[in-house]
């Protein structure tokens, strides 16, 4: 297999300092020991979109954010996107790090383990997505795919199981009265008890507004966003969790962050936080 570097994104040592408090430590351990170190970590625009549609690959970060986001992902296990993601982006999920396994070494060290939220089975992936073409490159890793099927479709679990990747069966949680939501819990508990020591979520909006909710709010140990110098307009996939009201039915903000720091990072800003103190 090759070891190309010619693709490979650089991410200085000097840029690397600021992060490492807002990241997952380097001894694996973890602030609880049943779950994952998460991060939630996305770019935006100026009017809080991620992307200019449901269906569309919009670029928001510049070249130097960018990098930033590879190098987070190789600072994690797993990488968590939503099957809107899957369906709209085709990503390829993997760290394009000079260094890391495939671009400069081998082996898949630093490579982080793609996880998509996919409950019906809806992602039609095939030998041709980029997750697999990366895969077969000794780029990247397969999914784990979260259904709650207790049996998914043969033929996709046959072409997952082929390249290392496998579908995760979760029941939907009840006890909120929505049926139709993965609890966070589970799902970080069950990651975790896979193997996956930190797990960065990174999209779409319907994800990240579900985990942005009082009850799941304690489960992220750090935000890191990118804030790119651009409006995308009307009709963008927006991250807006629901609305929260005080004992006296006030509006009041739906999430507040601490510990706040600003990077600028090239023409974009990078902001990194805490959900809690
Ligand atoms: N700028 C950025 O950093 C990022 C941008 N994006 C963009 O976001 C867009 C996709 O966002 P969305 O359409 O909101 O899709 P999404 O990626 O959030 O996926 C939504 C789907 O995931 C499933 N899902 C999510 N949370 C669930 C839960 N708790 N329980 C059960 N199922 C759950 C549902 O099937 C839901 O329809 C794309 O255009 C993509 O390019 C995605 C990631 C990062
Ligand atoms: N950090 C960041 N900046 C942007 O401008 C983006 N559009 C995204 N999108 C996320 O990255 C995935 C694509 O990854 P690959 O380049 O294909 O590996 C995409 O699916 C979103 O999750 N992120």
């Amino acid at each position: 297999m090759a070891l190309d570097k010619r693709d490979a994104l650089e991410f200085p040592e000097s840029d690397r300092v600021f992060l490492e408090p807002h990241l997952p430590r380097q001894d694996g351990t973890t602030p609880r020991s049943d779950m994952p170190f998460t991060t939630l970590t996305f770019a935006t625009s100026l009017d809080s979109a991620l992307a200019l549609s449901p269906g569309a690959r919009t670029t928001l970060s510049g070249p130097q954010s960018k990098a930033m986001t590879h190098y987070l992902r190789s600072r994690h296990d797993g990488i968590l996107i939503g099957v809107g993601t899957a369906l709209a982006d085709d990503p390829g999920l993997n760290c394009r790090i000079a260094g890391v396994g495939g671009y400069g070494s081998e082996g898949l060290i630093g490579q982080p383990r793609p996880v998509v939220i996919d409950s019906n089975a809806r992602w039609d992936f095939s030998e041709d997505s980029k997750l697999f073409q990366l895969c077969r490159q000794g780029r990247g890793r397969a999914p784990w795919i979260v259904t709650t099927l207790s049996e998914p479709p043969a033929e996709k679990q046959k072409l997952l199981e082929k390249y290392g990747g496998r579908y995760i069966s979760l029941q939907m949680k009840n006890s909120t009265g929505d049926h139709h939501r993965i609890d966070w819990n589970d799902l970080l508990l069950t990651l975790r008890s896979h193997g996956l020591q930190s797990v960065m979520v990174e999209g779409g909006g319907h994800v990240i507004n579900s985990l942005l909710v009082p009850q799941y709010m304690s489960l992220i140990d750090s935000v890191i966003v990118t804030i790119a110098p651009t409006w995308l307009g009307e009709g963008g996939v927006v991250v807006s969790p629901p609305r929260r009201f005080d004992g006296e039915g006030n509006a009041i903000s739906a999430a507040r962050l601490r510990n706040v720091k600003w990077y600028p990072f090239g023409e974009d800003v990078v902001l990194c936080g805490q959900t809690q103190s």
